[in-house]
């Protein structure tokens, strides 16, 4: 089964006073064919943990296996891995098929089986009628497909990608982000894919992995990590606008944090006096930024259902099924 295993993987980069630890004991056991995302904010460490999977960073601690092998002491070249950048890092003086071709040339393989590799990837990827092209003739979104073709064609065990789609502007990336799950859909490779973008990471992942300061704070499905977040890091990182978290809001429990997140708030008779403070429309939807006693709140209604003024008055109500709660000095979930 060519899975991915991460068994209490340690990264420290420099040396005795220098030394810094930035992955802290992840463990993780990524299923054969399973689309997962790593997700965090800037530093967290998510590139080192790919770069570790794809041997481009030494492991200082733990194990990482790959189809059931330890690959701590493996080259990248013999972890049966293709990765797919940020930049698409294509040779500029090759075609499009030269590009794609390279890294079997340089394998030896023989060049009919190049050309039907070529030509499979190519026509998955729309690519056939670009591959007499340099990359100077492509445009991004084509040229990023070039980078994925030129990893199909290596027919990997394991797909890796460090935010491959973060060059590309907003409609192309969503456009990419579709061709990824065809893609993903087709082929049924074992992929690990970095962003610090949550939605892109909601929208690509079977199942998500959301990292905070070197550390895993969750691991699971997108409804998972949505409804049920593991604590309030991953509350507030995953959702936009982010869950309410509220230590003193009418009906708070000693030493706990309440989560509620903005469209779970309903607006009405009964529950909080909210003082509005500012509005946002958003098209179909109304963000409503008010303040309860001391506590900071954003309420998300329909766009017809209010549109009240700053100064107002407004009263919300949480669904009591919506509440979360958080150790106030953990952050963990309760
Ligand atoms: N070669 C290095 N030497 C020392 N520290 C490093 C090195 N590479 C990364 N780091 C540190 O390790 C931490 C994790 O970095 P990493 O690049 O993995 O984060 P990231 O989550 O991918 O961030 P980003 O989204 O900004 O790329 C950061 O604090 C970073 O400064």
């Amino acid at each position: 089964m060519s899975g991915i295993a991460l068994r209490d993987v340690v990264k420290r980069y420099g040396k005795g006073k220098q030394e810094l630890q930035v992955i802290h004991g992840v463990n993780a056991e990524i299923g054969h064919g399973e689309f997962v995302v790593i997700v965090g904010p800037s530093g967290c460490g998510k590139s080192t943990l790919l770069r570790m999977v794809a041997g481009l960073e030494e492991i200082s601690g733990g194990t990482i296996e790959i189809d059931g092998r330890v690959v701590n002491d493996l080259e990248p070249a013999d972890r049966d891995i293709a990765m797919v950048f940020q930049n698409y890092a294509l040779y500029p003086h090759m075609s499009v098929f030269q590009n794609m071709a390279y890294g079997l040339k340089i394998r030896k393989m023989p060049e009919a089986e190049i050309k039907s590799r070529v030509d499979k990837a190519a026509g998955i990827l729309e690519l056939g009628h670009l591959l007499d092209r340099t990359p100077r003739q492509l445009s991004g979104g084509q040229r990023q497909r070039v980078a994925m073709g030129r990893a199909i064609v290596r027919q990997p065990k394991v797909f890796l990608f460090d935010e491959p789609l973060s060059n590309l502007d907003a409609k192309l990336r969503a456009q990419t982000r579709i061709e990824i799950q065809k893609l993903h859909r087709e082929l049924g490779i074992t992929s690990l894919f970095v962003t610090h973008d949550q939605v892109e990471a909601m929208t690509l992942a079977q199942r998500m992995i959301v990292m905070n300061a070197g550390k895993m704070e969750q691991f699971g499905t997108p409804e998972e990590v949505y409804h049920h977040p593991a604590t309030t890091f991953v509350a507030s990182f995953i959702g936009s606008p982010p869950m309410n978290l509220l230590m003193s809001a009418p009906g708070a429990r000693p030493r706990s944090v309440m989560g509620i997140r903005p469209e779970h708030l309903d607006i009405g008779e009964g529950g909080w006096s909210a003082q509005v403070e500012t509005t946002e429309l958003l098209g179909a939807e109304r963000l409503i930024y008010a303040r309860v006693g001391t506590e900071q709140i954003i309420v998300r209604s329909e766009e017809h259902e209010i549109a009240p003024a700053p100064g107002d008055t407004i009263q919300v109500k949480p669904r009591e099924d919506r509440v979360h709660w958080f150790d106030a000095q953990t952050g963990k979930r309760m």
